[in-house]
């Protein structure tokens, strides 16, 4: 069965309600495929959840960032993912590169958050990449098997579970990867999810590519093999959003 096209946008630590607002007239007043063609998930801030989800057409589901490792509690500052449940917020980005680096979210960390976070029912986009001085050392491969296997090794259903490729080189950068960068890397972990998991697991999960994905550059992206959606920074909150969601039509008239 074909892989249905994936598209997120993580807005990251950006935006006022104002912004927040007009980003989401532009998203509810787009024509794009239908839902059988394409998911589309959006990510605000925490404080801008319940907004941006009040406010969205049904079609688009929202996702958190980030949600606490364990069951809430005495954790200031902290967002627990039963509290996401109860918000009725659907997906959870999980160890985010911007998390692992500036916040020392570890291997192992990452795997506990998307073991606690599937258990609690949300559905996890679970981010994975190599620093730029890891891909010039040769170890890509390496580095991304390795934040892989930490995250396989807790998920049971893999139903929710899409797994994102970011290059860390790429992210907030201009320098997308290329195709054939991205594809390498998609090919290779869906080996390992062979592998390491099983044949049906590695025929039906997502793996998305992130990493200054634009207008301009995704169709190109879309059109590899291994790729099977994107998760956008900076452009997702610009209307060009709107175009890379279209390009899951690359897929499905292919
Ligand atoms: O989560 C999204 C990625 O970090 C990509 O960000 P970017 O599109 O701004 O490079």
């Amino acid at each position: 069965m074909a892989r249905k096209f994936f598209v997120g946008g993580n807005w990251k630590c950006n935006g006022t309600v104002e912004e927040v607002k007009k980003i989401v007239t532009v998203l509810n007043e787009a024509e794009v495929p239908p839902e059988e063609v394409v998911d589309v998930v959006v990510s605000p801030p925490f404080v801008f959840l319940s907004l941006v989800k009040s406010l969205l057409r049904s079609d688009f589901q929202v996702a958190a960032q980030n949600c606490w490792v364990r069951k809430g509690g005495a954790f200031t500052g902290e967002v627990s993912a039963e509290m996401l449940v109860n918000l009725g917020i659907p997906w959870v980005i999980l160890g985010h590169s911007e998390r692992r680096l500036l916040l020392g979210e570890t291997n192992e960390f990452v795997g506990d958050k998307v073991a606690n976070a599937l258990s609690q029912g949300l559905k996890v986009i679970a981010c994975v990449g190599e620093t730029l001085e890891q891909r010039e050392s040769g170890s890509t491969m390496d580095i991304v098997a390795a934040q892989t296997k930490a995250i396989a090794g807790r998920i049971l259903d893999w139903n929710n579970v899409v797994l994102a490729y970011e290059p860390v080189w790429a992210i907030g950068t201009g320098k997308v990867a290329t195709p054939t960068q991205a594809r390498e890397v998609h090919t290779a972990l869906r080996k390992l999810l062979h592998d390491n998991v099983s044949p049906e697991v590695a025929a039906s999960t997502r793996i998305i590519y992130g990493g200054s994905v634009n207008g301009a550059n995704c169709k190109e992206l879309a059109a590899q093999p291994d790729v099977d959606g994107f998760l956008v920074g900076g452009a997702s909150l610009k209307p060009e959003f709107v175009d890379i969601i279209k390009s899951a039509t690359v897929k499905s008239s292919a």
